[in-house]
């Protein structure tokens, strides 16, 4: 780690990183990181209400959100009821409350639609302006494989979102801390969503980069279709003739992309590096730093990277619990395109709808004998822009 300055949190799922805010949000053009607006993102000659991006993703001209008081968000969570939060991230708290679906107004007693209710603790000055543009850029983007974000409340020193809820949790939850190995198939199903968010905000005209691309932000509805979440630290992407964004170094440490870390150069391909490294993850069912693990292995990239390569050695290090599950022309393809994605030059990465289509390929070819080829329960990826084997 040993990064001076830097607001890297750890990749422990109990982190307290604070993805300090204390720079500038402008970037190397001088454009701000406020979005206001969905014209942001698109060209001003095809500005209009509503605009239609690409695979089912869409661009609103202006945010759409329910307007909360803090005491509907306290009847709403129970008084944020310590049985009901869901977790804590670097931002803040996450609590489950109730909406009615129909006027999202706060509902009592567990009644009504869940929803996830993100409270910024209230001592976090540096959170505000992760609050701003989480709201910002989820106020305007729309998309099946981005969380949908439904209000907010800013009263005071309060500062809530409400976030429509996850029932099956993160990735990380279903990688690194159930007990059963988590199957191949909704590995798979999970990579091609978040892939397919990925590449929507990167193929909008004015790229956004995610920047905290990690197994715990990659919620699950009930059917394991992968939503983008978080947010409080996706950047808009550099302006046309920039290859990248100059930023303060935020993220997690086993994710950041090296040309990142070392030089404060963000690109949108920083993104792809960060897939690569939860491809890896999900190969092997191992995180990506682990201070545990024997010397030399505790970056997941650097001991294992020199692998992918290789036919023979990529198939020993997929995670024992899965076996069986997958053919060895799927484990070669994933091994390459893994390596492709953590490419130490962004340059040499590939774009995300590249990557999106190998592991669309590879999820048809996946046949093993005594399995059909997309067999697990829901593991199929037909939300959005279903694909034909
Ligand atoms: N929409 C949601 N539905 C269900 N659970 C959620 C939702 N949003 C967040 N959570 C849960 O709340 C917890 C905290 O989430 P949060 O996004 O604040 O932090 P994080 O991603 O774990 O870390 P960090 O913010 O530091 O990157 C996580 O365990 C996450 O699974």
């Amino acid at each position: 780690m040993g990064l001076c300055n830097s607001s890297l949190s750890s990749s422990s799922p109990s982190k307290t990183g604070l993805h300090s805010h204390a720079s500038t949000n402008n970037n190397s053009n001088g454009t701000n990181n406020s979005v206001g607006g969905g014209s942001q993102f698109v060209e001003a000659s095809s500005e209009s209400s509503g605009v239609f991006m690409s695979d089912s993703g869409q661009v609103l001209e202006s945010p759409n959100l329910r307007v909360y008081s803090f005491l509907e968000l306290k009847t709403a969570t129970e008084g944020f009821k310590q049985d009901l939060m869901l977790g804590e991230g670097g931002f803040g708290r996450v609590y489950r409350g109730w909406i009615h679906a129909e006027t999202l107004a706060p509902s009592k007693g567990g009644s009504g639609m869940t929803v996830a209710v993100k409270r910024l603790s209230s001592e976090s000055l540096q959170g505000f302006e992760e609050w701003r543009t989480a709201f910002n850029f989820l106020g305007v983007l729309s998309h099946p494989n981005l969380v949908k974000l439904l209000g907010y409340c800013r009263e005071d020193k309060e500062h809530l979102l409400v976030y429509e809820f996850m029932p099956k949790g993160s990735l990380e939850y279903h990688l690194f801390q159930r007990k059963e190995s988590f199957p191949w198939d909704l590995r798979i199903k999970i990579m091609i969503g978040a892939a397919r968010g990925l590449a929507f905000l990167h193929g909008l005209q004015r790229q956004v980069i995610y920047r905290d691309f990690k197994p715990s932000q990659i919620l699950l509805d009930s059917n394991y279709e992968a939503k983008l979440s978080g947010f409080e630290l996706a950047k808009l992407g550099p302006s046309q003739g920039n290859s990248h964004v100059s930023t303060r170094v935020m993220g997690t440490f086993g994710y950041a992309a090296p040309e990142y870390l070392a030089t404060g150069h963000l690109y949108v391909k920083s993104d792809v590096y960060a897939f690569g490294v939860v491809l890896l993850e999900v190969l092997t069912g191992l995180r990506a730093i682990d201070p545990k693990r024997p010397r030399g292995q505790e970056s997941l990239v650097d001991w294992l990277r020199p692998k992918l390569s290789s036919k023979h050695k990529v198939q020993k290090i997929i995670d024992k619990g899965i076996k069986g599950q997958y053919s060895s022309k799927v484990v070669t393809e994933l091994g390459r395109i893994t390596l492709s994605c953590t490419e130490p030059d962004p340059k040499n990465r590939p774009h995300m709808k590249e990557v999106l289509d190998v592991l669309e390929n590879i999820q048809c070819i996946n046949v093993v004998p005594g399995r059909s080829s997309i067999n697990s329960a829901g593991a199929s990826s037909s939300h959005s822009s279903p694909r034909h084997c």
